[in-house]
């Protein structure tokens, strides 16, 4: 029987998401061996730099090594956490399958006694290195201080037995795919943090034209989240914004229908855009970027660019 190889950067993140993928893949294709390769890549390398990377325009910094191991086929499947991953499709590639979403929201570790956004005393200290989440906390609290923390999830976690944060926000997919969901003292309602388009996802990549793994990735697709992860994404890429972007976008789905809400903020929380659409879930990729050219009637473009000059 053949094998299938696996790749993904070797964060703990990336390590942990990929064992689970690889568990549901064998569960599918109990006669198939999977193993597991990590790659590092320009993101690993060079954390201190990422941001002028991504004003620079390079978009691909946690991937772009992973998929030349694809196009090299010395793997055949990269998964990533989707909202990594560029909204344009690399040439020669495909995403194969999207399995089901992890909880999307975004999570307050506190320190001692901080167990939730709306209780943290006047001026508290938060860490987080995101536009977004920058945006929308001051947009909500305007008193709070807003200071930046690299890393990985463990640095991050970190930062809040060290004196210098109250709390950090981190991705709560984060959390649970590295069974630390207890650590998390609130899911933030999307009321007041809306995540980032593809939050809590992953994305199953394959060589465009090997069409026997594609079917063996395609076995843990998710048909909701992928509707769910189409609208988000063809938002994103209608605004002409990335990752990086002080944007949010969270889909929903109940029975056919999916409501789709978009969120575009100013970095220092003075405004926020919001708008809503919803309509029949084969329409997802319309209805995404029918938001998108709604809000850009409504000015987002301005807080967007904003946001790379800041
Ligand atoms: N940008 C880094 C990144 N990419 C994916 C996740 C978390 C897992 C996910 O959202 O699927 C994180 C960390 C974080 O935002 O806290």
């Amino acid at each position: 029987m053949r094998t299938v190889t696996v790749g993904t950067r070797g964060s703990t993140l990336a390590l942990s998401q990929t064992r689970w993928v690889v568990e549901r893949l064998k569960e599918q294709w109990p006669e198939t061996e999977f193993r597991i390769q990590t790659i590092t890549t320009k993101g690993d390398k060079n954390r201190a730099s990422l941001q002028s990377m991504a004003k620079a325009g390079d978009k691909g910094f946690w991937i772009k090594e992973i998929q030349d191991a694809l196009l090299a086929k010395s793997i055949d499947i990269a998964v990533h956490s989707l909202k990594d991953l560029p909204t344009e499709q690399t040439e020669g590639l495909d995403i194969a399958s999207i399995p089901k979403r992890a909880d999307a929201r975004d999570v307050l570790v506190g320190a001692e006694g901080f167990k939730s956004l709306a209780d943290l005393p006047q001026g508290a200290r938060i860490g987080t290195s995101s536009v977004r989440r920058r945006a929308f906390l001051k947009a909500f609290r305007p008193d709070l201080q807003v200071i930046p923390v690299r890393g990985n999830i463990e640095t991050r976690m970190a930062a809040v037995a060290s004196d210098d944060y109250d709390a950090v926000i981190l991705a709560g997919a984060g959390l649970i795919r590295t069974d630390q969901r207890h650590r998390a003292d609130e899911f933030v309602s999307t009321d007041i943090l809306l995540p980032a388009p593809g939050q809590g996802a992953l994305a199953l990549e394959v060589r465009a034209d090997d069409d026997l793994i594609a079917e063996v990735a395609y076995a843990i697709n998710d048909a909701v989240t992928d509707d769910r992860i189409t609208a988000e994404r063809e938002f994103l890429a209608g605004l002409g914004a990335g990752c990086l972007a002080p944007v949010g976008a969270f889909a929903t789905v109940k029975g056919d229908l999916l409501t789709l809400e978009g969120w575009v903020g100013a970095v220092d929380g003075s405004e926020v855009i919001k708008a809503t659409t919803s309509g029949d879930a084969s329409e997802c990729a319309d209805l995404g970027a029918e938001l998108a050219e709604d809000m850009l009637s409504q000015g987002a473009q301005r807080l967007i660019e904003m946001a790379k000059e800041d």
